[in-house]
């Protein structure tokens, strides 16, 4: 049983667990690492199989898409530590997402963002999952892989995945360091403390930035801006990011605006010549109009303005159908157990 004074410790918890953790750059590993271990756990769902998935507590640990969560999940890690130690009467599964609500209420403004109210408990755990890596997008994944995975699998609409896809404003992509995987490095937003910021900044930077194509040609194919805020390593977006507004799919390399300077420089011409090579728009009759029409709905008016509404109201719902996929029987929070 789960009542709202336990979901309210666990969050108590982890911001105990932040409070003692000095380095940013680790801190805003730790924050997004264990929203990204939540949706990675949610995401193999697919209702078209007879090996369903979804939340289980279940997580395909050989997998390349997975690369990462082995420092949020582990036996020396503090979360795992901390499930052993006071939580491990509820399963995982759950343990996951009242983690992940606890850091999204943290980092959100005011630290209003409060998903108690869609909050359910009752999952039960897996102890093999097999296959469900294949599920997921890889790091290079195009829209049709959002499509597949999001749309065709999870039952989403285009409005939920864009939603989903608004929390890499938090978190960072990391270099491979030992690993046989290449990795994406950089972060969505331009500082590091935008990183730590559960808000529609994610759209913000869609929208406002030069994307230019990176690692054309590489397993590394991403966008990347040209930022002179604090942050060390680049600023980036992945192809499933930027596609929820261009057409990149249709043209990859290509660059979001290719009339803006820097020093003296086309923006899109740093590592490649891509001026003559503009993103395209989508024709009003593609159905991922849906999709950039919620990216302009979640920026929550003309810019600048600081109404976190319509992308909070979108997240809400969005997280509520993808943590809750494949489940019945699930239990609100009780008062008192
Ligand atoms: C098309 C689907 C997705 C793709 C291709 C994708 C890809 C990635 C990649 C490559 C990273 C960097 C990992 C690393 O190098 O450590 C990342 C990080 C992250 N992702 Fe996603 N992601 C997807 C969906 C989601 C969803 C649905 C959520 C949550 C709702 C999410 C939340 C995060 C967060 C918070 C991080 C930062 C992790 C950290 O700081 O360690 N992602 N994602």
């Amino acid at each position: 049983c789960i009542d709202k004074s336990i979901y309210y410790e666990i969050d108590n918890e982890i911001e105990k667990i932040a409070s003692s953790i000095n380095a940013e750059e680790q801190l805003v590993h730790f924050y997004g690492g264990i929203v990204r271990l939540a949706a990675h756990d949610f995401m193999d769902y697919d209702q078209n199989s007879d090996t369903s998935f979804g939340s289980d507590g279940c997580i395909d640990w050989n997998h390349e898409v997975n690369k990462g969560l082995e420092t949020i999940w582990c036996t020396s890690c503090p979360l795992t530590k901390l499930y052993r130690k006071k939580y491990s009467f509820i399963s995982k599964a759950d343990f996951w997402i009242a983690s992940a609500n606890a850091v999204i209420r943290q980092l959100s403004k005011n630290q209003s963002f409060d998903l108690a109210n869609t909050f359910l408990w009752g999952r039960k755990d897996a102890t093999t999952c097999k296959g469900s890596g294949n599920r997921i997008p890889l790091a290079t994944g195009t829209c049709q892989d959002v499509e597949d995975t999001m749309l065709d699998a999870m039952g989403l609409e285009w409005r939920d995945a864009v939603a989903l896809l608004g929390a890499h404003t938090i978190g960072k992509g990391h270099e491979a360091v030992r690993s046989p995987f290449e990795r994406h490095d950089g972060y969505w937003m331009p500082t590091v403390a935008d990183s730590l910021r559960f808000d529609k900044q994610y759209y913000e930077e869609l929208i406002l930035r030069t994307w230019r194509a990176r690692n054309s040609g590489t397993d590394l194919e991403d966008f990347t801006a040209s930022t002179e805020e604090t942050h060390e390593h680049p600023q980036i977006m992945l192809k499933s990011d930027v596609c929820l507004l261009y057409n990149s799919d249709s043209n990859y390399p290509c660059c979001s605006k290719t009339h803006r300077f820097r020093n003296g420089r086309n923006q899109c011409d740093v590592e490649q010549v891509l001026s003559k090579k503009k993103c395209r728009r989508y024709s009003n009759r593609d159905t991922r109009m849906q999709a950039v029409n919620a990216v302009l709905e979640y920026l929550g008016g003309s810019s600048p303005n600081d109404n976190q509404g319509p992308f909070y109201r979108a997240f809400n719902t969005a997280w509520y159908k993808a943590t809750t996929n494949g489940h019945d029987n699930l239990k609100p929070l009780r008062r008192m157990c």
